[in-house]
């Protein structure tokens, strides 16, 4: 067990974001799609598809925190490994600020205005604090998958992923998180009429063709192509 995990712990609430009561951007300065599913439902697949369609810009909290695991010098490397492999949820203030620095990035350098959240927020206090300190969502893209096809596909990554987490007994804990704190942020925003929920069961790419059924039925359009 990593020992630094109250010393990083302590230092959160320094984090510049939380030093704020209203969001960064509005929803013209920046269209958030959130992007949730249990693990392994296809949640990174479809958003690789989404941005070479439509330019989003992807953004996988769980990628910025195996990132910020692997930085030499972070505060919060031992403690995001701890939580990964436990199939915990990192504290709030890591994700939230790890997100914001690259939607201010994205922004400043590469121009981009649409982002996808894959796999965020995954429980309450996130959900409730990224629209409070960062930018309000437009909606969110559930992908809905029985737990044993989701099982199948996690074990199979598994055999050449490298990832801590793509083993059995990590799997069945990420599950359980799943349903009991992240289900719970899905069925607030349901109740709140922001949800687009698809099944993930078939084959990707038909998958695919309801996201796009669903993206025109938002009024989220096709770039025009210049050549
Ligand atoms: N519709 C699908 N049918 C069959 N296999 C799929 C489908 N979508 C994704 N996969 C495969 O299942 C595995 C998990 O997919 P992916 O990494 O996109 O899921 P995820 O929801 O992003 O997972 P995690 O939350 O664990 O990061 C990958 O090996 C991927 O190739
Ligand atoms: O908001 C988040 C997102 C992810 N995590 C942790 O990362 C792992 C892996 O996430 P994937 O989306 O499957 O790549 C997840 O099990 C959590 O431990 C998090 O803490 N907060």
């Amino acid at each position: 067990m990593a020992p630094p995990t109250n010393e990083a712990e302590a230092q959160l609430s320094e984090l510049a974001a939380f030093k704020r009561t209203s969001p960064l951007y509005t929803p013209e300065e920046a269209t958030i799609i959130f992007v949730l599913g249990g693990p392994g439902s296809g949640k990174g697949t479809q958003c690789a598809k989404i941005v070479e369609d439509y330019g989003f810009k992807h953004l996988s909290a769980g990628d910025l925190l195996r990132e910020e695991q692997d930085r030499p010098g972070s505060q919060f490397g031992d403690m995001i490994r701890d939580y990964i492999r436990e199939g915990n949820i990192v504290p709030m203030e890591v994700t939230i600020q790890l997100l914001e620095n690259s939607i201010t990035a994205a922004k400043e350098k590469e121009g981009k205005t649409q982002f996808l959240i894959d796999g965020f927020p995954r429980k309450m206090d996130q959900a409730l604090k990224f629209e409070e300190v960062v930018c309000p969502s437009k909606f969110t893209l559930f992908f809905d998958c029985p737990e044993e096809v989701m099982e199948e596909r996690l074990l199979d990554r598994g055999k050449t992923s490298g990832r801590s987490d793509d083993n059995i007994e990590s799997i069945k804990k990420r599950f359980k998180t799943f349903v009991e704190t992240s289900m719970p942020v899905v069925e607030m925003f349901e109740k709140q009429g922001r949800v687009v929920k698809l099944s993930a069961t078939p084959p990707p790419d038909k998958v695919y063709e309801q996201v796009k059924v669903e993206f025109g039925k938002h009024e989220i359009a096709l770039p025009k192509r210049t050549e």
